[in-house]
């Protein structure tokens, strides 16, 4: 480590300011923030703090500063150099994005001296394996891959979207859990950190309750017309189908993983407040923005449903929601313009179930999927 342990962090967006930067500082990092948005680096460059506004029990206002940014569209040479010196890489950038973030890392590890310690790179994004995605990217295009360790995690942390300006208004709950395991018991200094030894329970439980929960709600919702999703979960029959749906990833969590059915109601309990915090309004929009990766076959929806499909046992809800996701159309969210028109060029039914969702023939979840856009192709 240098005078100072420097991490830099890409993707200054919501859960960048408001959930990384601030437990990096709290570690002691010098935060680098590096981004495509030249008007976010702009006001980091010339705002030397923002505000973290958490919103429910325990909530505190914390003041972010010690951080420096870097435009990595118009500079990739100097976040190299950031990298070749920094002790952390972290990502929220969104999954898909990693591809992009993949050559700066190659270039910063090019860059390192040989007895540097290596570079530790946690990918903060909603996925399975999002660290693995990254490094994935990383080897192919050739990285050091032994100048770093790399953990996967989960992140969980509600940030709507925000409204101008770098302050963060956000839930006061959060969980951050990282693989311990490629660190052979020399785990970093980490504020906010819970380091666990088998991953997978949290990632999937956080996705399969969280995220399945939120996207059902945001489709259903946006379906009918309604703004946010605490509006949309006063709708009776849109709570039923949630809760239905949650009834399914329940069912597997609790079979896969161990969780007691109590703990697992309580989770799914908590789920719910906190999606309709009045204090956070959230949007259909945003939460059920990207449907082409939510729809994806490692994702929210096909994950627990294909698990459950292989189990034989029933997954309808989550189908529905499926069902509600192909109607999502905003003009704005380029992948839902792409969903359109996939669903608009002729494909059939079946082909569809394997591009978008990566079901093939043969699949027990298969014809049900099928089934879904065919009804969704006919209306
Ligand atoms: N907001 C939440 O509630 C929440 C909670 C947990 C996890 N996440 C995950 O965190 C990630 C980020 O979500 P967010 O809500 O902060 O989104 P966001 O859109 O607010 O932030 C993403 C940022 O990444 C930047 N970016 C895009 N391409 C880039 C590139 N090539 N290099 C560097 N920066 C780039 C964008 O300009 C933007 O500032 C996603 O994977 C999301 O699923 C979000
Ligand atoms: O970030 P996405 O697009 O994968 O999902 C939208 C929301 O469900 C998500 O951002 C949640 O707010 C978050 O995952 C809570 O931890």
């Amino acid at each position: 480590m240098g005078l100072m342990a420097t991490a830099v962090h890409f993707g200054a967006g919501n859960i960048g300011r408001g959930f990384v930067a601030p437990f990096l500082r709290q570690s002691g990092y010098e935060v680098v923030f590096a981004d495509v948005s030249d008007e976010l680096i702009g006001a980091l460059q010339t705002q030397p703090s923002y505000r973290v506004h958490e919103v429910g029990e325990g909530g505190r206002d914390l003041v972010v500063d010690g951080y420096r940014a870097i435009d990595s569209r118009e500079h990739p040479e100097l976040v190299a150099e950031e990298i070749a010196k920094a002790d952390i890489v972290t990502t929220a950038v969104g999954a898909r994005i990693l591809q992009f973030v993949a050559p700066l890392i190659v270039a910063g590890l090019a860059k390192r001296a040989a007895d540097a310690a290596p570079l530790v790179v946690i990918a903060c994004e909603n996925a399975i394996g999002g660290t693995d995605l990254l490094a994935a990217s990383v080897r192919e295009l050739g990285g050091a891959m032994d100048r770093a360790i790399w953990a996967n995690c989960a992140i969980d942390r509600i940030v709507p979207e925000q409204h101008g300006g770098l302050d963060v208004t956000l839930e006061a709950f959060w969980e951050w859990a990282v693989d311990a395991t490629p660190f052979g018991g020399a785990t970093p200094e980490l504020a906010g950190v819970h380091w666990v030894d088998d991953l997978e329970p949290y990632i999937e439980r956080k996705l399969f309750t969280v995220n399945t929960s939120h996207a059902a709600t945001a489709y259903l919702g946006y379906a009918r017309g309604i703004e946010t999703i605490a509006e949309a979960l006063e709708v009776p029959e849109i709570a039923a189908e949630v809760r239905a749906v949650l009834a399914e990833t329940s069912a597997l969590l609790v079979a896969k993983h161990g969780f007691t059915p109590e703990e697992q109601s309580g989770y799914v309990e908590t789920t719910l407040t906190r999606i309709t915090n009045p204090e956070l309004p959230d949007t259909c929009v945003r939460v059920g923005r990207a449907p082409l990766r939510k729809l994806g076959r490692h994702e929210r929806f096909i994950d627990p449903a294909a698990q459950l499909a292989e189990l034989g046992e029933p997954c309808w809800n989550l189908l529905t929601a499926v069902g509600a996701a192909l109607r999502f159309d905003p003009d704005d969210d380029p992948e839902a313009v792409e969903l359109q028109a996939e669903l608009a060029s002729g494909a059939d039914p079946g082909e569809l179930a394997s591009s978008i969702c990566g079901i093939e023939k043969g699949h027990p979840l298969h014809d049900d999927l099928a089934e879904v856009f065919r009804l969704r192709l006919g209306s």
